[in-house]
Formats: C-alpha cells, structure tokens, sequence
C-alpha cells in the first residue's frame, strides 16, 4: 500500500476520527529475526551469506526476517551504480521473492539500489510475503545530505528521494510501516503509520558512527510515541568499508525497553512480538486516542483568541 503525498494537516485531521481505535482482528505473537550481515563487494557472496541467513532464522523459529541498509553490496558510488536494476524485474527481487517462498517465510529484504538511469538510483526496501510475493516497495524518502564534523555525507548526488510513504498489509503480521534509515529522524511517518494502525515499524539502516547515540536514542522515541514495535536493522560493521556503520541493531517494544541489541559484529537476533502487550500499552497511557489533533494548528489562533 502506497500512501501518496498529501497535505500532513489536512490528513491529520481526518484520520482523528478514525483514529486507533482497537480493532478487534487478533494476531497471533511472532517471532522476528534480525539478520546484521557483514557486506562483501560480491553480489552473489552477499546473497549466498543472506540464503543461509533466512534458512537459519526459519529453522530458529521465524516467521519474519529483516535486513540491514545496502544488504546486497557495500555503500559507495561505484558499487551502487553497478548492481543497480529494476524492481521488481531483476534477479535481486527474484531471488528473495525465491527465498520467502522456499522457506516459507516473510522477508523484509533491507536496501538495494533501484536503477531509475545510468547516473541515479533509489535506495529501495522490499516487503516479501511467505508465498514469496512481493507486497511492498519503498524508497528511501529522506536523503542523508550533512555535515558531522569530518563526516560529510551528500546522498543526493546519487540517489533519488522517494515519493510516498509505505505500509505492508500482512495476514500474519498486520500493517507494517516502512522507513529507510535517516527517515528515522521525521516523527510525521511514524506518527501517520501509527495512525493507520501500524503496529511495528522497521527501518533498515546503515547509521553512521559519530551519530550512535541519536540511533539509540530515536529507536526508543519512535516507540514510545507511536507505541510500537520499532526495528533498527543494520549490517554488521566493517572497518575496512567506505562507509563505516555503528550496526547495533535493535528491536525496541512501545514501552521504549529494548528487547534485543546486537553488537558490531554479524549476527542474527530474535524477539517476541505481541501485540497483546501493545495494547496493554495503548490502554494504559492512551496518548493516540487523546490526541488534540483540533488545536495543532496555529491558523486560527487570532480568530479562537477573540
Ligand atoms: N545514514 C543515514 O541515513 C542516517 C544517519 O546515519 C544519521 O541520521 O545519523
């Protein structure tokens, strides 16, 4: 489900009235897994490396299994240019669509570059059901273009901004809500996917180093605020990489306790998710039903104030 871009208060306001109300579709708990995988140069040792990555989470358990940001080769200009291909018509889409269906397991597939012409790319994130269809797209929205010290990051040079937000509708796991890494740090996506009853939101991310703490930090925040699931999904760090993530990836539950954190290293991580829990939550402190969506707006101030 691709939401289209739309005016953020207009579309507030009507969806107060609708707004999480506890629906009565019940879902079972579910297991996810967490796979941080260090990222070679070759596309097909990646791909040989996410195969056996998928098959180990099935046998552990998982209904679900999520990636990290450029899952499929290294960050950089080169690399990204060069493995770039359509979606859904090239072999990367093939072959996880092949892996959910093998396994019978849903795959949220991390980044890959989306080839848009011979200079751009999209940084695109695939949602795979376990019959192996492909039930979501998303392309990074926000583009990483900053200056941290010595770090300075200009994304847009190469990648091309997405244009919609993205839910995943699931049988099993209900909606999913999409985001890309430094869409993390807009609260307005995870605010709407909480508003369209997202219970889980996933990021797959590659977060820079000197930025750790906020990455820590807003894994927590989105939780509390939207209260849900948030996964924070990286690769494995490489020292030796052009672009040298903090990894540490996270599962944080909508209380803001974090359920599993990975180190630097590669890995595979699992967590419980139950939404029971979430709506213990939501019941307790019912901030998204009490939400003041009428007074969020500064337009009518001088007329209210008369
Ligand atoms: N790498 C990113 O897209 C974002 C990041 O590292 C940050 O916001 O910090």
């Amino acid at each position: 489900m691709l939401l289209q871009k739309t005016n953020f208060s207009k579309k507030f306001t009507s969806f107060t009235k609708n707004f999480i109300r506890f629906t009565s579709q019940k879902f079972t708990p579910f297991k996810i897994a967490v796979c941080q995988l260090k990222i070679s140069h070759e596309k097909k040792e990646n791909f040989n490396k996410i195969k056996k990555a998928v098959e180990e989470s099935k046998k552990n358990g998982a209904d679900i299994t999520v990636f990290g940001e450029s899952c499929t080769c290294p960050f950089s200009r080169g690399s990204w240019l060069k493995n770039a291909e359509e979606i859904p018509r090239g072999e990367t889409t093939e072959f996880f669509s092949n892996l959910a269906k093998q396994n019978n397991i849903s795959i949220i597939s991390g980044t890959f570059p989306e080839k848009e012409d011979e200079k751009k790319v999209y940084n695109t994130c695939c949602v795979f059901d376990d019959n192996g269809k492909l039930i979501a797209k998303h392309r990074k929205l926000h583009l990483f273009d900053v200056d941290v010290k010595q770090f300075r990051y200009h994304e847009s040079d190469l990648i091309l901004p997405g244009q919609n937000l993205t839910i995943a509708n699931t049988q099993k796991f209900g909606k999913i809500g999409i985001g890309i890494c430094y869409d993390l740090r807009f609260p307005q996506i995870a605010q709407i996917y909480a508003q369209h009853q997202c219970k889980l939101i996933v990021y797959p991310s590659s977060w820079m180093r000197p930025t750790s703490k906020h990455w820590d930090l807003l894994l927590k925040v989105r939780a509390i605020d939207t209260q849900c699931f948030i996964v924070g999904a990286s690769p494995a760090r490489d020292e030796k990489a052009k672009f040298v993530c903090h990894a540490h990836s996270q599962v944080v539950d909508p209380w803001g306790l974090v359920l599993l954190e990975l180190d630097e290293k590669e890995g595979i991580g699992y967590a419980k998710i139950d939404y029971n829990y979430l709506e213990e939550i939501r019941q307790k402190i019912p901030v998204l039903n009490q939400k003041r969506d009428d007074v969020y707006c500064l337009e009518d101030l001088s007329k209210k104030q008369k």
